[in-house]
């Protein structure tokens, strides 16, 4: 087992990675946190997070001043005074949507040239099956050590939702499995510290590895379905969201809610590692792949969408002004990977409209790279049309009266269709056109 209290040292100290030193650290363990971000080590080291997740920073610094978690961009100091070290890098995909392995890989590197007899090394980047197995062991082989006989490994899943994540980190279920049995329980006893949640053990790495992939591929599966029922609604006149409102009161039936697109660091990237690895062994996936393509087509289904209603009130994209609300991938978190804002703000510039967005939580200099204008809610709101995208929480607030022009896409029901209808503003959605 490892050693009582033994040292951490964590590789990446992004949206999981500092929530899981942090919570480690209050664990009463020393954690040392690895980046290669000199800005993020800095905000760390000061008590500071880089990251906007509720109560994380109130843990950092704490842990800061308990002198439990450190940074360091040192690899080698870090990994030789410890004898736990997690991987938690960003695992994205290249333009070809094959998995980028790099992070992996160069944590991996920098963890063999230090890695000791005994040390027990925790992947939880999601990673394509058999990464465990034919890439980081390898690799960590090099030190001269044996996986199992020399040194542990195991491998877990994150499953944490941004904006809640020290609460799902603490409560979710785990998955973990091991290059052998001992693995898999030196790496239940360590989740033991911070996890409330049953903890179940796997056969086997690539068995966990699978578990993460099928877990988001589910997910972004079935918002597919939610969104090509919504498109089938839409030629019917049918109010998607009172039609799935009612279907969902089967005993067995969970239709997801339909929306721009399916965005996040995640999501909209996992189904392509199951895409990959079963290509490789000779398998095509028509379902995954059909279904990412339905979600990556929707911001232009809601082009479609804004286009129609603009025709209903005689004008066109090009030369309005179109009030967009919201730019991170879902509400109230600032994160705008794979957005599918991005997409839908890109085309309405190329057909010539001037697009007005709102978006508190992400970085102006995100939103200006893709062309667009940021505005404050009221002047987005006078808009020829106005399109919520993200359902952050503010603009729940929206009342009928604020919309300017009358026109709002409202592509979350986030709003009561009935309420804005009264007061005379047109109100469209996916599935509510
Ligand atoms: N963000 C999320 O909601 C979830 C993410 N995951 C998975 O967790 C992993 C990490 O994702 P995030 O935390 O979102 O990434 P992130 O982009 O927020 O943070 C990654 C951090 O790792 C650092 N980094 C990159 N290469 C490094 C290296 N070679 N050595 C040390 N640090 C390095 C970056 O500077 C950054 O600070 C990914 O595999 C992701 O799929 C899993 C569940 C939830
Ligand atoms: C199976 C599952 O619920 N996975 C979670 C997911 O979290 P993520 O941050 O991607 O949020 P999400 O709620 O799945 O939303 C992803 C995207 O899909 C959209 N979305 C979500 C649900 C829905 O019914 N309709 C819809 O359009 C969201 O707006 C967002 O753009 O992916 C996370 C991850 O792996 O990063 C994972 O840890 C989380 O547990």
């Amino acid at each position: 087992m490892i050693k009582e209290n033994s040292p951490i040292a964590i590789f990446g100290l992004g949206h999981m990675g500092l929530p899981t030193a942090a919570l480690l650290a209050k664990s009463g363990l020393k954690v040392v946190g690895v980046d290669i971000n000199k800005e993020t080590v800095e905000m760390v080291n000061s008590g500071q997070s880089p990251i906007m997740e509720p109560g994380l920073e109130a843990m950092v610094k704490k842990a800061v001043e308990n002198g439990c978690l450190s940074a360091t961009t040192d690899t080698l100091s870090a990994v030789g005074a410890v004898n736990v070290i997690m991987i938690i890098v960003p695992t994205p995909v290249d333009d070809d949507k094959k998995s980028d392995l790099s992070a992996v890989i160069s944590a991996s590197k920098s963890i063999s040239a230090g890695l000791k007899k005994d040390d027990l090394v925790i992947i939880e980047s999601t990673v394509p099956p058999g990464t465990c197995e034919n890439l980081v062991i390898p690799l960590l082989e090099k030190s001269g050590l044996k996986a199992g006989a020399d040194f542990k490994v195991a491998y877990t899943p994150e499953r944490a939702l941004p904006n809640n994540t020290l609460y799902e980190m603490t409560h979710n279920a785990r998955v973990i499995g091991g290059v052998d049995s001992e693995s898999t329980q030196m790496a239940v006893s360590l989740y033991h510290r911070i996890t409330e949640g049953e903890i179940i053990m796997v056969q086997d790495l690539v068995t966990a590895e699978m578990v993460k992939l099928m877990e988001n591929t589910y997910r972004d599966t079935n918002i597919a379905l939610a969104n090509e029922l919504a498109l089938v609604c839409d030629t019917l006149g049918v109010d998607a969201i009172e039609a799935i409102q009612a279907a969902n009161h089967h005993p067995r039936v969970n239709i997801h809610t339909p929306g721009p697109g399916v965005g996040g660091h995640c999501l909209s990237i996992d189904p392509y590692f199951l895409v990959e690895i079963a290509r490789e062994r000779g398998l095509e996936t028509p379902l995954i792949q059909a279904s990412r393509k339905v979600n990556e087509d929707m911001p232009g289904e809601v082009v479609r969408i804004i286009q129609k209603a603009l025709e209903g009130e005689g004008k066109t994209i090009s030369g309005s002004k179109i009030g967009v609300l919201g730019a991170a991938y879902k509400g109230n978190v600032a994160d705008a990977r794979e957005t599918p804002a991005k997409p839908l703000i890109e085309e309405l510039i190329s057909k010539n409209a001037d697009v007005l967005v709102n978006d508190p939580y992400v970085s102006p200099e995100i939103i200006r790279s893709w062309g667009a204008q940021i505005v404050g809610l009221e002047t987005a709101l006078e808009s020829d049309v106005v399109v919520l995208v993200t359902d952050h929480d503010l603009y729940r607030n929206i009342k009928p009266e604020m919309i300017k022009n009358r026109l709002l896409v409202c592509t979350r029901p986030i709003l009561d269709r009935e309420t804005f209808q009264k007061e005379g503003v047109i109100f469209k959605g996916v599935g509510r056109s």
